[in-house]
């Protein structure tokens, strides 16, 4: 249904994105890890046509995505939603306003300046509020809202575009590990209960292997490694992350950035 193919994403003569290609058959919940500057961020921004590809193709359910222009990219924007590791909402919009933005591709411009939504947007908003377990915040500025508050408010806005693929940036790195697990929760259990596909940037090793079914492992550009939770051994991960003898299991990959910043030979992948 998905299929990256040689995907090559240049920023002059950097390569971020280096020939990346993976299929997927049916929706599945896949992590993508590995260190800070690997890539990760630029190959989703590339499947949400938010960067433009140098080189390769994106395809979904055959359609050639990264030909997609106007309004047909925009169409495709609704059905790939993109969540950000800082949540992306109008602050001091409420909570409910900040769902009803996922509807604006649909709506007129007039309907927007006006914040005139149909009765039928708003219930279904609060539905997915309230499945969300944040309905009892709805009429709250989302400001006031902590931060899994605030994620979650974030995945209903991506749910209200009824999207066929769910892409999340570092979800959970803003957040502490209690709200990071809720989070996580709720992302997996809309793969389990919609369908959907969700693709997620993950810091941390364990969230990949605890709520993935498979792991994309990307160093310097290239996917070293793509397999299940199982096949991601200590020695794969090591190699995933460029890390030394010293690595451990419950390393996560802001303490391998610590340990690559000594040594010179593994800041290739880092940001200039
Ligand atoms: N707009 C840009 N202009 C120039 N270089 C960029 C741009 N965006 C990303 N890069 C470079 O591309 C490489 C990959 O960056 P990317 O953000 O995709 O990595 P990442 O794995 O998501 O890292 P992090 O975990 O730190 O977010 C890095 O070397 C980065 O400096």
């Amino acid at each position: 249904m998905l299929e990256i193919s040689a995907l090559t994403k240049r920023f002059g003569d950097r390569t971020a994105v280096d020939k990346a290609s993976f299929v997927v058959t049916e929706p599945a919940m896949i992590g993508i890890i590995g260190s800070s500057g690997a890539g990760k961020s630029t190959m989703l921004r590339m499947l949400n046509r938010l960067t433009d590809a140098s080189e390769g193709a994106i395809r979904f359910q055959g359609q050639d995505i990264t030909a997609l222009t106007g309004r047909a990219r925009r169409k495709w924007q609704s059905r790939c939603a993109m969540i950000f590791q800082q949540f992306n909402l109008v602050p001091r919009m409420d909570v409910v306003s900040n769902v009803l933005h996922g509807t604006l591709n649909r709506r007129s411009t007039l309907a927007t300046m006006f914040n005139l939504y149909p009765r039928e947007d708003v219930e279904t908003a609060i539905e997915i509020l309230d499945r969300l377990g944040v309905a009892e915040h709805a009429a709250k500025r989302a400001e006031a809202l902590s931060g899994g508050q605030q994620q979650r408010v974030a995945i209903a806005r991506a749910l209200m575009q009824d999207p066929a693929i769910i892409l999340a940036d570092e979800p959970i790195a803003s957040l502490d590990p209690m709200n990071a697990q809720i989070v996580m929760d709720r992302l997996r259990r809309i793969h389990d209960e919609d369908g959907r596909m969700v693709i997620a940037n993950l810091h941390t090793l364990d969230t990949a292997r605890r709520y993935c079914d498979r792991i994309i492992g990307m160093r310097a550009g290239r996917i070293v490694f793509d397999g299940t939770p199982a096949q991601l051994t200590t020695g794969v991960a090591r190699d995933i992350y460029g890390a030394g003898a010293d690595f451990s299991e419950s390393a996560t990959s802001t303490a391998i950035e610590q340990d690559e910043a000594e040594r010179p030979a593994a800041r290739m992948a880092e940001p200039a």
